[in-house]
């Protein structure tokens, strides 16, 4: 995954900006608001942003640096008429650190506050400033170490943002269901689990355990540090697996409204937001948990164990088809592209808020009251609807659904997802394809060419039924958790959830040449 730009660099704006946008100080010293980002001109600061070579800093330091608007987390000034600046400097690619600028107001002519608010709001532009957040912290998750990252990459950020932080360090599984289901949703804006996807999928089902479950998933956005082995949900909210950077775009991201699907099983219905797999890399997730030290890495080691095995899991799949064709579905995907995105969540949320005070007549509303929405197609226990397109498939090698692009950092299987399209990214292919060809598959992930690939079926569906056949036992994994291998059935509820986002849609790059589809 492309670790997103950041530009801290001495460029200033050549247009002159307007003298309100301007605080002079003594000695020469200037802090200007340009088109895209703060520019700060003073030689004592500017030595911090001196080029570096392998650590060491070289060249003479600068007489002005810029600090993106992005990268602004608060500006005040205090009581003792001080300008208080903090920023997150991008220490690496992979790194963002803490910085504070502190000027005496005592000699500075100028309208202070307006200057203050006009830098805080390009800062900030739609994303909500000073959210109030309950962080969860999974000490056990990935390879550990969410306890560290945390404390040294995340919290000097959000405090440095003025977010207000409740903070819980989980102590056994399943808590954070808990946590959630009895969470004052009034008193917080977001729940941020630092884990892996493990916890974001207890937070969502939390919330859809309450009585008021359609509620508290609109009103309680859910964002993610990176603290995991695969942290999908974090590639593609913040466009990193990095958690200082990861941290930046949580203070920085939208509220997005983000579809969740159903999953029944035997009697029970659990939400899902990321995927549900059967075969090879449901194997290769569940079944190399005893590798979970060497993080990522370990989905490669379980693939490389098993593509020679050329393992077969016979089924039988019904799907509700939405989009069937290749074409179409990259079409489709430019219209969603297309479509103005944070037009579209405010519209979406307009009806939503409207459904909840009562003002809709849609039959969902009526019947269920603010309980999870009511299943369309019943449950796994119900008749397959007549309308969906049933086939067995012997030499089935692996199925995906996806519901997010990215499912760990490198790993684009589902290039056309999109966080509202009310509908969820199906593939499949053979099994008993040579091992030649099931690496060139499975590397084409990491290129950009899966979704072409000759042997992918790649469909967007509404819902589906999945039947094991003739085997005793294997592995199902729902959103990275193992459960029993018995016929599952999953349905979407278009934006039920809602997630902060960096920029109001997944930071994946599509499937390619999707610009050019006809829409
Ligand atoms: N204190 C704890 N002790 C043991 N298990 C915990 C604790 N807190 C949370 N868990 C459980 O750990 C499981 C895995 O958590 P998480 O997703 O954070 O990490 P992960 O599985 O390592 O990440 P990834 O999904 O990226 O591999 C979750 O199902 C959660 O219920």
């Amino acid at each position: 995954m492309a670790e997103p730009a950041f530009v801290d660099s001495a460029s200033v704006s050549v247009r002159e900006p307007p003298p309100d946008h301007v605080l002079l100080f003594p000695r020469g010293v200037s802090l200007t608001l340009t088109d895209d980002s703060l520019v700060v001109k003073d030689r004592t600061q500017a030595r911090c942003h001196r080029s570096k070579l392998c650590g060491i800093s070289v060249g003479n330091p600068p007489a002005e640096f810029s600090v993106p608007y992005y990268n602004v987390l608060w500006a005040e000034t205090t009581d003792n008429n001080t300008l208080t600046i903090d920023y997150a400097l991008a220490e690496s690619k992979k790194h963002f650190r803490v910085c504070t600028l502190t000027y005496s107001l005592d000699d500075c002519i100028a309208d202070v506050p307006t200057w203050t608010s006009t830098l805080t709001m390009r800062a900030y532009g739609q994303a909500d400033r000073r959210k109030r957040a309950k962080v969860l912290i999974n000490p056990y998750s990935g390879p550990g170490g969410a306890d560290k990252i945390w404390e040294h990459e995340v919290k000097p950020l959000f405090e440095a943002a003025r977010m207000s932080l409740d903070v819980v360090r989980t102590k056994f599984s399943g808590e954070a269901v808990g946590i959630c289901e009895n969470l004052d949703i009034d008193s917080y804006d977001v729940v941020i689990p630092c884990s892996g996807d493990g916890l974001p999928y207890e937070c969502i089902n939390g919330l859809g355990k309450r009585p008021d479950a359609r509620k508290a998933l609109r009103q309680i956005a859910i964002a993610h540090i990176p603290c995991g082995s695969g942290n999908a949900m974090s590639c593609n909210l913040n466009g990193s697996h990095r958690p200082s950077i990861a941290a930046l775009a949580i203070i920085k991201g939208v509220r997005t409204p983000f579809d969740l699907m159903s999953v029944t099983q035997g009697n029970t219905r659990t939400l899902s937001f990321l995927s549900q797999s059967v075969g090879i890399i449901a194997e290769c997730d569940l079944g190399t948990e005893h590798l979970r030290w060497l993080g990522a890495a370990r989905f490669h080691v379980g693939l490389a164990q098993r593509v020679f095995s050329k393992k077969l899991y016979p089924c039988d799949i019904s799907m509700k088809v939405e989009i069937p064709e290749k074409n179409d579905v990259k079409a489709h995907y430019k219209r969603e592209q297309a479509e103005n995105l944070y037009t579209i969540q405010r519209e979406k949320n307009t009806d939503w808020e409207a459904s909840l005070a009562g003002e809709s007549t849609s039959t969902e509303a009526t019947l269920t009251g603010d309980g999870l929405p009511p299943l369309k197609y019943g449950t796994i226990n119900d008749k397959v609807p007549d309308d969906w397109e049933s086939a067995s498939y012997d030499r089935l090698g692996n199925f995906y659904c996806g519901n997010m692009a990215w499912m760990a950092p490198d790993a684009n299987f589902f290039s056309a997802a999109c966080p509202n399209d009310g509908l969820m990214d199906v593939v499949f292919n053979d099994g008993d394809i040579s091992a030649a060809k099931y690496v060139e598959l499975l590397t084409s992930v990491e290129t950009g060419h899966f979704f072409d690939n000759p042997h992918v079926t790649y469909r967007k569906v509404s819902a589906y039924r999945f039947t094991p056949r003739n085997q005793e036992n294997g592995y199902i994994s729902i959103d990275g958790e193992h459960v029993p291998f018995e016929p599952f059935q999953v349905e979407i509820h278009q934006a039920l959830g809602t997630v902060l986002s960096r920029n109001g849609k997944y930071e994946a790059e599509g499937p390619l040449g999707w610009e050019k589809a006809s829409a």
